[in-house]
């Protein structure tokens, strides 16, 4: 089956990635939205378009994003570029295999993705799924914000599946509760929200993932399902409930892009005509080889499409 094309959109930034030397740092171009584009690209076969929508510059790592996005099949038609800013760049530390980030964004030409109404219109006209994030939220200005989800609104009343992933990063926030307030506005747009039960349990005070499952509803999500690291996943909507047990646990080198990965293995599995606990399984399958390797991008775990 093939369809309408996948619109991705968010900020991706230069990423530094323990090489495992000491004092040796592996460069890349990673983010969580261009991660879950990237992983699609190569799940899904050749006849599925998979766009990126950011904002980069014009310098030498900005085009190395560009140059990346078409290396990898990744169609970046909506990438517009800012004379002004480039893009940014964060560092991944590693303790006992989970992963903390640093970031370097505050400037970075992304910020501005939201703030030409024709182009994000543009950009969504058309699209099958459209797909975004609180981090893409986060590091928008708050005119930024209501464009945005105003734009995936409108996309959604025209049949464009939007699919969110909450993504909780606080730093990037003003204060906790703008950063709820929004992240529950925007889940209010999406057909599919795909929450982290660690994430929502210490912002919003979920007790289970089933109160995870019943909030986001509640403000008009069409469907959630709520990743668990190795645990339990619970999942809910129109389309179906349930509880998928005895998912395979792993041990991590590296737990970034485990959700990421999740949320494309899922999609891909949809896509592919398969049940919600049948893509579960799947897209858990995935993330467990993905937080094996170091990076947000594991080229092993994926062999393309
Ligand atoms: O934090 C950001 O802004 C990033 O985009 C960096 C990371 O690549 C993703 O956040 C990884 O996401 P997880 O799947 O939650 O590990």
């Amino acid at each position: 089956m093939t369809g309408k094309p996948i619109l991705s959109i968010g900020e991706a930034m230069v990423e530094l990635s323990p090489s495992g030397q000491d004092g040796l740092w592996r460069l890349g171009i990673a983010g969580d939205t261009l991660n879950t584009a990237w992983y699609l690209r190569r799940l899904l076969s050749a006849d599925w378009r998979v766009a990126y929508c950011s904002r980069v510059g014009l310098g030498e790592f900005s085009q190395q994003m560009v140059d990346f996005l078409a290396a990898e099949g990744i169609d970046a038609t909506h990438v517009t570029r800012d004379p002004q800013r480039e893009i940014a760049l964060y560092a991944i530390s590693l303790k006992d295999g989970e992963r903390s980030f640093s970031y370097w964004r505050d400037t970075s030409a992304a910020r501005g993705l939201a703030d030409d109404p024709a182009a994000l219109a543009a950009a969504l006209a058309g699209a099958g799924i459209a797909y975004f994030s609180g981090i893409t939220l986060g590091i928008l200005p708050p005119a930024g914000r209501a464009a945005l989800i105003g734009a995936l609104k409108g996309a959604r009343d025209a049949g464009t599946q939007v699919v969110f992933d909450p993504n909780l990063r606080p730093r990037l926030w003003p204060d906790i509760p703008t950063m709820c307030r929004e992240i529950e506005a925007a889940a209010a747009v999406a057909d599919l929200v795909l929450p982290s039960f660690d994430d929502e349990r210490g912002f919003f005070g979920d007790a289970d993932p089933q109160a995870t499952v019943a909030r986001y509803l509640a403000r008009g999500a069409g469907q959630v399902v709520v990743k668990a690291g190795g645990d339990a996943i619970r999942y809910g909507g129109r389309e179906g409930a349930g509880l998928v047990e005895g998912l395979p646990r792993e041990v991590p080198v590296d737990t970034t892009s485990a959700g990421d990965s999740f949320n494309a293995g899922y999609l891909a599995a949809r896509l592919d005509g398969a049940d919600i606990p049948a893509a579960i399984r799947r897209a858990h399958d995935l993330s467990r080889v993905v937080i094996r390797h170091r990076g947000a991008l594991v080229r092993e775990a994926v062999a393309r499409g």
